[in-house]
């Protein structure tokens, strides 16, 4: 066969999107019955290093906590629940989060964006700045500004991403011309000679 007539697929997602599908995934696990939030954190090499989503603290249960807003602080959510980019940063599986970029479903807040901060994150991809008339994000811009750290709305090269378990037809993929089929592989297996291994069992293989 030759290799310069089989076409790479070219529907494939770009990393942004990418990125910002894995942090609106990651909002779809939010109890928030109003605004559910996600974050996705990226390293210089394209790497997700950080998710997170709207909750509530470990151990302060979800059904006990209040999901209401109000204007009295011990019963409104926004005293309790951490937002998704507090959790994402914390859930970080590096030790060090410098010249990542951030993706996040809603412009950051002024508590988010000293984490953000603080974290040594360089970048922060939004796609909704709702609230930008807020004394929150205004501050959180002007934080943003003179500690270095950038900003800028995503824009989606497709409105829509839809995950769907029945998309691929896995037993139907195109074979290359010297991939045994199911059946071919099945016949190979049973012509096989069982394999006898001596030595340590345990051995990590
Ligand atoms: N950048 C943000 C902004 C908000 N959140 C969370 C915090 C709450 O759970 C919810 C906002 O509630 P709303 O006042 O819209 O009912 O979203 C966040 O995680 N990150």
């Amino acid at each position: 066969m030759n290799v310069n007539q089989v076409i790479k697929r070219t529907n494939y997602l770009d990393w942004p999107e990418y990125f910002m599908a894995t942090a609106f995934l990651a909002a779809m696990r939010s109890k928030d019955p109003i605004t559910q939030v996600g974050a996705c954190i990226v390293n210089g090499k394209n790497i997700i290093v950080g998710i997170g989503y709207n909750g509530m603290p470990n151990g302060c249960s979800d059904d006990k906590f209040p999901w209401q807003k109000s204007k009295d602080k011990l019963t409104t959510k926004h005293t309790y629940v951490c937002h998704a980019e507090l959790n994402a940063v914390l859930n970080k599986n590096c030790t060090d989060l410098y010249g990542c970029t951030m993706y996040v479903g809603l412009f950051p807040c002024n508590e988010c964006a000293k984490v953000i901060i603080q974290s040594g994150i360089k970048k922060v991809v939004y796609l909704s700045d709702k609230h930008s008339y807020k004394a929150e994000t205004i501050a959180a811009k002007k934080m943003f500004d003179v500690a270095g750290v950038t900003y800028e709305p995503f824009s989606p090269k497709n409105k829509k991403i839809v995950i769907d378990f029945e998309e691929i037809d896995w037993n139907n993929m195109q074979q290359c011309d010297f991939s045994p089929n199911k059946d071919e592989v099945d016949v190979l297996e049973n012509s096989l000679e069982p394999l006898h291994i001596s030595g340590d069992s345990n051995a990590n293989q």
